[in-house]
């Protein structure tokens, strides 16, 4: 049998559910309550939905996961402030917590007495206060405010003092919720090494924070909470990254949906302000840079660059999935189509172009390039109205890029070019690094290796 299967098990969750209560139009004031007392309506708002896990003995283990996903709930459960509706929760030895810091300090008392009360409820007799007395006054750093009432502290002296009972009671069991906020940056450096000496002791710790870095340099184990279940466990540099890449889709998507709204919003306005005014007939004609001096249209971003003669205009752009949807976030692997319009203001005098489109990174590193002429030797026969498209693989790896297009004379006069015409995103499921996907196939003593599923 392993080792590790033999070390025994600190805390063991099993099955746990909680819901809260949340009313929905509470009375504020007491009259309203008595009033409207009928009228209370209530939601059940289930936060954990069925959780198990287990941490061994001298394990750091990390709770991560959206506002709201019911870290702080897990916590509170463990240290017994919250009970599950049902389910199990074990946990074995002395527990402290770094929860709701201060929650059991009396204003009136002074600092010295406050240890005394706050440390007897984390279980210690008043000698083994009497001992460790000096060690958390030390850590505190309130040696010459010990005597004072706690009510005459600021709230970071009162979060130092409660965090220096707190880690100094000799807890079997280290719960912590977000507990590096404390204090100055001085003080929270401190807290931190002191977090890894208590963890090299061989103290249990489940911590819960936002912080990816903390989490990955503290716990063996991470635990991501989705929707009151447990979405992936494991090590803490991986659960991360795929919680973090998960977490930039949902906020890409957000901003997609936003984008989509702007834009719409532009095109509505492009399209009254037609309506009540038509362009001025000169001012359609080809005009050398007369494009530069144009109110950009809505398909553009609003810092994009237009240059050109105008004697061929896009009038549309549109990036483009699989089923023919305007998108702004891409996954790497993806097909994109990239569709273009334009009009030609005079086909007899310009009767050919060559169209082409560049995709910048938003460090401006230029990624790719291309045109008709490049991949099929051909010029496009203009006509009035025309519509183009090209279709490519996305290789691009995760981040942010611009599209440029442009559309060009024999003689390589620009007819328009749009640089930084639309923005998007690529986001991956794969961890390869760079500006490309190199589709990389491993060979070890000449036999391949298995690529994994889905890639
Ligand atoms: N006492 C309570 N009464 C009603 N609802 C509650 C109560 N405590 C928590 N909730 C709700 O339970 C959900 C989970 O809260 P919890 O504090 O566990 O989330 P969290 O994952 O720690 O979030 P955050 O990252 O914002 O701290 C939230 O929707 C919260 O509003």
């Amino acid at each position: 049998m392993a080792a590790e299967s033999k070390q025994e098990n600190a805390i063991i969750v099993d099955h746990v559910k909680k819901h809260f209560k949340v009313f929905l139009d509470k009375g504020q004031s007491f009259k309203e309550r008595l009033l409207f007392r009928n009228r209370r309506r209530y939601e059940n708002r289930q936060v954990l939905r069925d959780i198990s896990f287990t941490v061994k003995r001298g394990e750091a283990v990390g709770l991560i996961g959206h506002n709201g996903c019911g870290k702080s709930t897990t916590l509170k459960l463990l240290t017994r402030i919250l009970y599950p509706d049902s389910g199990t929760i074990t946990i074995k030895g002395r527990v402290s917590s770094l929860i709701e810091l201060g929650a059991g300090f009396h204003p009136d008392m002074s600092g010295r007495e406050n240890i005394y009360t706050n440390a007897s409820i984390f279980g210690l007799s008043k000698k083994e206060i009497d001992s460790r007395l000096q060690t958390i006054i030390d850590f505190s750093e309130l040696e010459q405010f010990i005597d004072n009432p706690v009510r005459t502290y600021s709230s970071g002296m009162y979060m130092r003092l409660a965090f220096s009972v707190a880690i100094n009671v000799d807890a079997d069991v280290l719960l912590i919720d977000e507990i590096l906020g404390v204090g100055d940056v001085n003080f929270q450096a401190k807290c931190f090494q002191k977090l890894q000496e208590i963890k090299a002791e061989g103290t249990t710790i489940v911590i819960v924070s936002h912080s990816m870095g903390q989490i990955e340099q503290i716990c063996d184990r991470c635990i991501w909470i989705e929707d009151g279940l447990i979405k992936e466990e494991g090590v803490p540099k991986y659960v991360d990254e795929h919680y973090l890449s998960e977490m930039e889709q949902i906020r890409l998507e957000r901003e997609e949906a936003d984008r989509q709204k702007e834009h719409a919003a532009a095109e509505e306005a492009e399209k009254a302000a037609e309506g009540s005014a038509e362009t001025p007939a000169e001012e359609k004609t080809a005009d050398a840079e007369k494009l530069s001096k144009q109110k950009l249209p809505a398909f553009c971003e609003k810092s994009a660059v237009r240059l050109g003669t105008g004697q061929v205009q896009f009038t549309d752009a549109a990036l483009l999935d699989e089923d023919g949807e305007s998108k702004y976030v891409f996954r790497t692997g993806d097909e994109i189509t990239l569709r273009l319009k334009y009009h030609c203001v005079e086909p007899e005098k310009t009767p050919k172009g060559n169209f082409g489109y560049g995709i910048f990174r938003e460090d401006s590193v230029h990624c790719y390039g291309t045109n008709v002429e490049i991949e099929s030797d051909s010029w496009v026969a203009l006509q009035p109205d025309g519509e183009i498209e090209v279709r490519f693989r996305n290789h691009l790896l995760p981040g942010r890029y611009f599209l440029d297009v442009a559309v060009h004379a024999p003689d390589g006069t620009y007819y328009d070019d749009i640089r930084r015409i639309q923005a998007f995103a690529v986001t991956s499921e794969h961890r390869d690094i760079g500006v490309c996907r190199l589709e990389s196939q491993w060979f070890v003593d000449g036999k391949a290796l298995e690529r994994k599923t889905g890639e």
